[in-house]
């Protein structure tokens, strides 16, 4: 049988939760269920526990005086090739706060002292059971000077260069061709559940109503058929 792990070195142990996944693969748990719950095992391994943040601003200036940007939500380019949010595994030891903390220090350069997040910023967590990983997912808003001040730290970041290759703004205006803009963006490839987190994040924190996220993934989806993506 051939060695799986060829190739992967110190990431063998890790790198199956980076594979694509299967609609249906997520299941929506409430936080202290995720927590307080002994998973069980997957592939001889106890569940995993990961988190990943939604950092925002409200913005609603016009690009090129045309089109609004209704607010500017950041997401990374990652090593992998994949769009998702800042974040990662949490350490044994470390509660999910803790680690999404110590992670987003490590990816983007973030100052703790102003904003570390809490329980409070909790949005939503999910079970991976094919997998074996649990998924939570924290939003925070903050000034957009704050935000653009964020941007700049990732280029000074410990990981910016291996596990980032940059920081992303999610495009959140539409072109009169009901395509350019965030439509095209959502044609990405996202890592684990981020883009149903994202979708989520900006209907929960009212970026956008419901009906504009509908549309702007109808003309995603109609987008993708046309080019066969
Ligand atoms: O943004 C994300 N949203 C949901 N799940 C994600 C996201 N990014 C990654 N993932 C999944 C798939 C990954 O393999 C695991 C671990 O996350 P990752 O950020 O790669 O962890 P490390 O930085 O390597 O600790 O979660």
């Amino acid at each position: 049988m051939a060695d799986t792990t060829d190739g992967w070195g110190f990431l063998a142990d890790i790198e199956g939760f980076g594979r694509p996944d299967a609609e249906g693969d997520f299941e929506e748990v409430p936080y202290n269920e995720a927590l307080g719950r002994t998973w069980g095992k997957q592939g001889g391994k106890p569940y995993r526990h990961a988190a990943h943040a939604f950092l925002y601003a409200l913005d609603g200036k016009k690009v090129w005086g045309l089109y609004e940007n209704k607010a500017v939500i950041l997401m990374n380019m990652r090593v992998d090739g994949y769009i998702g949010f800042p974040g990662g595994i949490i350490d044994d030891g470390e509660t999910p706060e803790e680690g999404l903390n110590r992670e987003l220090e490590e990816e983007i350069g973030l100052d703790l002292t102003k904003h570390s997040f809490c329980k409070g910023d909790h949005l939503v967590s999910h079970v991976n059971h094919r997998k074996g990983m649990v998924l939570h997912f924290y939003c925070k808003r903050v000034t957009l000077e704050d935000c653009f001040e964020i941007e700049k730290s990732t280029l000074h970041a410990k990981e910016y260069g291996i596990e980032v290759l940059g920081s992303v703004r999610v495009p959140m205006f539409t072109y009169p061709d009901e395509e350019r803009g965030l439509p095209i963006f959502l044609t990405n490839r996202f890592c684990g559940n981020s883009k149903e987190q994202l979708l989520m994040g900006i209907e929960r924190m009212k970026i956008m109503t419901t009906e504009e996220i509908q549309l702007a993934l109808k003309h995603s989806e109609s987008y993708n058929k046309k080019f066969k993506l």
